[in-house]
């Protein structure tokens, strides 16, 4: 498989702490990978080790089948540090000057800006942007070299919610395009919406990666009956003993959830009260928040 981004034990040490633990990230190509924790989980630290901006501790990084050092980032683009663009210059000018710099036709700059949703304003000078006007131009500097690997930390910080409905929508808009883009935050409600695939990390581990539908966890059915005992070995029949969990009081069962109505007849035609019945939701904070606090979640 075609993996833009590969680590393996990767690890990065300050003295006494770990910031970063043998972590194992892939990344697909062409896919939107949401790199998602808490503040202080590792986040900047593993992109910096990515992009040879700093060296791990142990553990290797392949960033489009190369390790990355100095001047061998061909091919990539990344707004990790808040990018700094001369504030009397106009956004235009600001990716005239960088596009010089690094090789690119000034015809590249048009079309970045008019990637970022940016080319209405792009004559105005870069001090009165708005953040996310600034964020968007970050985003538009990264991809003057039309990357094939896009690594962007945290690009909503500090976005009001117009700004971040704008940042991802220049997300999707670039995955839909077939980039492959590595995205971090710390809201997960940010990253859903946009991502193909996300990896959660907490303390410097990668605590699950998947899916949002995989992290979310099956679909199924929440049941209350009575008398309980009963309503569990009924339940086990008819659908196996391990679809059939006993959560507060009540049963879950991984079963589609079109299935209700024959379950309930089956429940009831056993004598058994069927007091609720109804879909089981996952709440994907909750969910965010066990992986974060204690490093699992059940995902049946
Ligand atoms: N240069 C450094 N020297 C010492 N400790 C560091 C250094 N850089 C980061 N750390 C520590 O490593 C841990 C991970 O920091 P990191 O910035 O990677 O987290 P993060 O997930 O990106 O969080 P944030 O969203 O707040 O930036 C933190 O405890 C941080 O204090």
């Amino acid at each position: 498989m075609n993996l833009p981004v590969r680590t393996e034990g990767l690890t990065k040490r300050y003295g006494g702490l770990t910031a970063v633990r043998n972590l194992d990230l892939t990344v697909r190509a062409g896919e939107v990978y949401g790199f998602l924790g808490p503040n202080g989980a590792g986040k900047t630290t593993t992109l910096r080790m990515l992009l040879g901006l700093i060296r791990p501790s142990a553990g290797t990084v392949r960033l489009l089948g190369r390790t990355p050092g100095a001047g061998r980032l061909t091919g990539v683009g990344a707004l990790i540090e808040g990018p700094a663009f001369y504030p009397y210059l106009s956004g235009r000018d600001n990716l005239r000057v960088l596009a010089r710099y690094a090789g690119v036709g000034a015809d590249r700059v048009a079309a970045v800006l008019d990637l970022v949703d940016l080319a209405d304003r792009a004559g105005d000078r870069y001090a009165g942007y708005s953040l996310g006007m600034k964020q968007r131009l970050g985003v538009a500097a990264a991809l003057l070299k039309d990357p094939r690997l896009l690594i962007l930390d945290e690009p909503t910080n500090g976005l009001d919610p117009a700004g971040m409905a704008d940042m991802r929508t220049l997300i999707r808009r670039l995955g839909a395009a077939g980039s492959t883009v590595l995205v971090s935050s710390h809201l997960l409600g940010e990253v859903e919406q946009v991502c193909d695939r996300v990896g959660v990390i907490a303390r410097g581990e990668l605590v699950a990666e998947g899916s949002v539908d995989e992290l979310r966890g099956a679909a199924g059915l929440r049941v209350l009956a009575d008398p309980p005992e009963q309503a569990v070995a009924r339940a086990r029949e008819l659908v196996g003993a391990d679809r059939v969990r006993v959560v507060d009081g009540g049963l879950e069962l991984t079963i589609a959830p079109e299935r209700a109505a024959w379950l309930n007849a089956e429940l009831v035609g056993a004598g058994l009260a069927v007091r609720e019945l109804r879909p089981r939701e996952r709440d994907l904070e909750q969910i965010f928040f066990d992986l974060v606090e204690r490093g699992t979640a059940d995902v049946a």
